[in-house]
């Protein structure tokens, strides 16, 4: 599904990730765990086109992701849902036409979406939240409201950015839940975390496997995690 081949990527000085090489295959759901700043937003990028590769190839769904035209790279894009580490939302539309933005942008008959929308919005627990606006969620619900974005136009590949971050252990599990339901229905997941207790916690619900940058390289973690 997503093939990195030899990757190295740097934002100008010096080597951030060098000679990476990993595979996520169809419904494998894996987390990426490392410090902070050893580049696991940027990896994240590479792995849905927003970067490009200094030198090395991405792969996905196929496709060296260099050789696109930018319309393939639109289409290839829908296959992904990314939950973005600090979510970006639009503040002044509430919170359902957020979440409905990537099917309004892409130009779908929203009348014939929105059972699809309300049946979302409900699986995340916010049904009664729809009206709202971004500012007025907690941090849990703006998580739950960026993750039913990520998924309304049924992407292959869900990629979350510590999309636990900034909530408590109970909506960390809540979180963890929806996305372990995803993985259960065919999606391949990617979560960035450095939240060693989710990792401990999606190990014991699903085959989940640690992938582990350090010193510029990513590893598979051990068992012992
Ligand atoms: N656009 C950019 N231009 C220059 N440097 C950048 C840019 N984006 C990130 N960096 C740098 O690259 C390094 C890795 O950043 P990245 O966000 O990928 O790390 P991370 O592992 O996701 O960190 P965190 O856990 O803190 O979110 C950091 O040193 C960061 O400052």
């Amino acid at each position: 599904m997503i093939e990195l081949e030899n990757v190295g990527y740097s934002y100008g000085d010096g080597a951030l990730l060098s000679d990476v090489s990993i595979t996520l295959s169809p419904g494998s759901f894996h987390f990426l765990t490392g410090p902070s700043g050893a580049g696991k937003t940027t990896l994240m990028k590479l792995c849905y086109g927003a970067l490009l590769p200094s030198s090395g190839m991405v792969r996905a769904f196929g496709a060296d992701m260099r050789a696109l035209s930018r319309d393939q790279m639109a289409l290839l894009r829908r296959r992904i849902g990314v939950v973005h580490q600090d979510c970006r939302f639009l503040d002044h539309l509430p919170v359902a036409d957020n979440v409905a933005l990537p099917l309004t942008v892409s130009g779908r008959d929203m009348s014939a979406e929105s059972g699809n929308l309300s049946e979302l919005m409900k699986w995340v627990g916010l049904a009664a939240r729809a009206d709202a606006l971004p500012p007025e969620l907690s941090g849990g619900e703006r998580q739950r409201a960026a993750l039913a974005r990520a998924v309304i136009m049924s992407p292959d590949l869900v990629l979350a950015d510590e999309p636990t971050g900034n909530v408590d252990w109970e909506m960390s599990q809540r979180l963890l839940q929806l996305l372990v339901e995803l993985n259960r229905m065919g999606k391949t997941v990617l979560i960035a975390s450095h939240d060693l207790g989710l990792i401990r916690a999606a190990k014991s619900q699903v085959q989940a496997r640690v992938l582990r940058i350090s010193n510029r390289q990513v590893q598979l973690a051990g068992a012992d995690l």
